[in-house]
């Protein structure tokens, strides 16, 4: 079984207007298309004969220590796509020994995804994405939020000033939940009316100054999601992020940015071993993970594999999409001569029209 399969699953059973918004991208999805068709311009260069019999595939991750390589990227309004919603995915990922990114666009409340996490393992590791709010007080409070349910990290989306303009969302013109879902983590914050909770603000005007607050309010590790540029990764380890993502939310926002994989060296050399470094976008089977292992990355996030899963099978699917990318990604591993994630070096990748 492929994750291709759980892809076809999800868009029998999930309501037309649901698979586009978890499928669909910004603009033409140019950068869409182009975060999995990168992936194929990248070989890997076994190594041989080096005892690869014994393998760890474990990931030290900021409040994470000895996780799954691979990481759920937080993704929106589960419930829409399996009544299980976030509670599922969190039973699923513990199970795996994975890190949940769960968030402020969750429809189940941070302090219940924990719970269910805590069903399937003793220590689940979850962490929890939020927007900077235009208002310093709103963030504080869901930062406490997030805190008192036991996350262990806080990711911070950089790449949103505005919301991307996702095509497929604005023809079917879904833009709201529908009546009896709600961003739960928004219930009772500041300044948000009871009736509105689906309402997740984001802010143009937002710049480090928020990022600094936000690292004032928590002893949390915090991660910054959506960094692309080398300079900013450069100013990300300066200011006191403990990690950071290289994504470009899977193309749903700026549709004219490269593959995130194609942005992956420049910031990992940037940051030089500084600050831990996580890859998303694309990533659809083992050697895409391997790939990214060997171009500087300490573990990879999945997206829309992880909410096709869900739709198509609950916990049970979430489980065997994340186990399959597992296998696949330690049989590669096998296969290039490693024995741990440190093993794949930036020597073991040839891209496709360059040299080494
Ligand atoms: C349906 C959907 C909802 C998403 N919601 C969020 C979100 O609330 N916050 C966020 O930072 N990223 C969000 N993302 C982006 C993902 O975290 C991640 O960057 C992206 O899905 C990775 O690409 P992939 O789907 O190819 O794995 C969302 C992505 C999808 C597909
Ligand atoms: O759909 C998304 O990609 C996303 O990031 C998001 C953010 C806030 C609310 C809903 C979705």
């Amino acid at each position: 079984m492929t994750l291709q399969a759980f892809r076809e699953a999800a868009r029998t059973v999930l309501d037309p207007v649901h698979d586009d918004y978890v499928a669909g991208g910004a603009g033409e999805e140019r950068v869409l298309a182009a975060n999995e068709r990168a992936f194929a311009r990248y070989s890997l260069l076994p190594r041989v004969l080096r005892g690869a019999e014994a393998r760890d595939i474990a990931a030290d991750l900021p409040g994470a220590p000895g996780a799954s390589p691979v990481v759920v990227a937080p993704t929106a309004f589960h419930r829409l796509l399996h009544p299980d919603g976030e509670r599922a995915t969190a039973r699923a990922a513990a199970a795996e020994g994975a890190v949940l990114v769960t968030g402020v666009a969750s429809t189940t409340a941070v302090a219940d995804v924990v719970a269910a996490a805590r069903e399937t393992a003793a220590e689940p590791a979850v962490w929890f994405q939020l927007y900077p709010h235009p208002c310093a007080e709103v963030t504080a409070a869901l930062v406490r939020r997030a805190e008192d349910a036991g996350c262990s990290a806080l990711v911070v989306t950089v790449d949103s000033p505005v919301f991307g303009r996702r095509t497929r969302d604005l023809r079917n013109g879904f833009s709201d939940l529908p009546p009896g879902y709600a961003a739960e983590n928004m219930r009772g914050l500041p300044g948000t009316p009871p009736d509105v909770l689906t309402d997740i603000p984001m802010s143009p005007a937002i710049g480090w100054e928020e990022v600094t607050e936000i690292l004032g309010v928590t002893s949390l590790p915090v991660l910054l999601k959506g960094v692309l540029h080398p300079a900013d990764a450069r100013l990300a380890a300066d200011r006191g992020a403990a990690g950071l993502i290289v994504s470009n939310h899977g193309g749903r926002q700026c549709d004219a940015v490269p593959a995130a994989v194609d942005c992956l060296p420049a910031v990992a050399g940037a940051v030089a071993g500084r600050i831990p470094v996580l890859l998303d976008g694309g990533i659809r089977r083992g050697s895409d993970i391997a790939v990214g292992l060997a171009l500087g990355a300490v573990a990879v996030g999945v997206g829309r594999p992880v909410a096709w899963g869900l739709a198509a099978g609950g916990e049970s699917g979430v489980r065997q999409v994340l186990a399959t990318l597992c296998d696949e990604y330690d049989h590669t591993l096998a296969l290039c001569g490693g024995r741990s994630n440190a093993d794949l070096t930036g020597d073991m990748v040839v891209r496709e029209g360059l040299p080494w």
